[in-house]
């Protein structure tokens, strides 16, 4: 069984969901039960335990998760590493009870190394936000959620924020609300909130006139999918944070461990943007997201019945917009293919001085 802390019900619950089977942990990350790139890898992982221990078909088990949701990249690795390490298993002689237990080990495993990336994330984003913003008490703008609910640890880019915070640097954490699920809203500020950081929620329109208000002095956000040329999907609505971030000249960092960095897709054109319902745009349900379980029409409209909605969960923001991406092997920046590359083979140490 895996036991989940139920992301839909945040912030009016803490409210624990129970999957007993793989159908049941699909669902949970098709609702965004269980989000984030690198814990959508950890519960992949953990499925294929699930799907072993139970004696269910694990390929299929692999399948299911792997297919759950498309850009977030860590989700097929996750899965792919334990389902390998199955497989390994019984090629060596082991029974079935083993196979599973060596699937089990991998995703703790896996857990284990979300957990230290994190920390060592936290710590050269630190840095770089110091050489950056040198004095401190600067002011970060974050779009949707990156902290622990999104990790093994502390998160990616909450996790910058919440080291600033700890290093008395962080003068305010602007939140993004993030439409249509609020992640910002629901999550960001649920973790800023018991983390005692000074923040304040926007709604997604207002971020522009808060660059033009010179407010904003470094925009952190994470990633799902890191292309081989460093261009970035993460949630919609981060492309145009990066054009903002560009047209103001204030940095723009992504904060994503390797496991986001996909250098099997050469480029952004190549990355799945995961298109989800429209009556996650057209409707407004409580809490927040239960319109991403309910069926259409389970919410108070927000526009007109029969409306159609245009709504990926996601867009891509090319590598010349990206200041830096900061993982736990290090600082690229500039973004280029070599050093991208350097920190996946752990090269990186500091900033990346590949050449594209
Ligand atoms: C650093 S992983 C968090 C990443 O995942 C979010 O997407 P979703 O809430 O749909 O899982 C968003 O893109 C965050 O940046």
């Amino acid at each position: 069984m895996i036991v989940l802390l139920d992301q839909r019900r945040l912030p009016a619950e803490e409210v624990e969901l129970l999957c007993t089977d793989v159908p049941a942990l699909v669902e949970a990350i098709r609702t965004l039960a269980v989000r984030g790139a690198p814990l959508l890898g950890i519960a992949g992982a953990y499925g294929v335990a699930l799907a072993a221990a139970r004696g269910f078909d694990v390929e299929e088990a692999a399948g299911l998760l792997a297919g759950a949701r498309p850009t977030a990249v860590n989700l097929a690795y996750g899965v792919r590493r334990a389902a390998r390490a199955y497989e390994e298993a019984l090629k060596n002689g082991a029974d079935g009870v083993r196979a599973a237990a060596v699937a089990l080990a991998e995703a703790r495993a896996l857990h284990r190394e979300d957990a230290e990336a994190s920390a060592r994330m936290a710590a050269h984003g630190l840095t770089h936000l110091e050489e950056l913003l040198p004095g401190g008490g600067y002011r970060v703008l974050t779009h949707c959620n990156t902290g622990a609910l999104v990790s093994g640890g502390g998160g990616t880019a909450f996790a910058v924020a919440a080291a600033a915070h700890g290093a008395g640097q962080l003068r305010r954490l602007w939140v993004d609300e993030t439409r249509p699920l609020l992640q910002g809203a629901r999550l960001t500020a649920y973790e800023a909130a018991r983390a005692g950081m000074a923040y304040t929620l926007l709604t997604d329109n207002a971020a522009g006139s808060l660059f033009a208000a010179g407010e904003v002095d470094a925009v952190l956000i994470g990633a799902d999918r890191i292309a081989a040329d460093g261009s970035v999907a993460n949630k919609v609505g981060s492309y145009p944070l990066a054009v903002l971030a560009r047209y103001h000249h204030v940095p723009f960092i992504v904060v994503a461990p390797t496991t986001t960095v996909d250098l099997g897709t050469l480029e952004g054109a190549a990355i799945e943007v995961e298109q989800r319902p429209g009556h996650e745009v057209t409707e407004f349900s409580a809490p927040a997201v239960a319109g991403v379980t309910a069926e259409p029409g389970a919410g108070a409209p927000a526009a007109p019945l029969g409306t159609q909605a245009y709504n990926p969960a996601f867009d891509v923001t090319p590598p010349e917009l990206v200041t830096a991406v900061v993982t736990e092997n290090g600082v690229v920046s500039p973004v280029t293919r070599t050093g991208l590359a350097e920190l996946c083979a752990g090269q990186g140490k500091g900033t990346g001085s590949g050449q594209g």
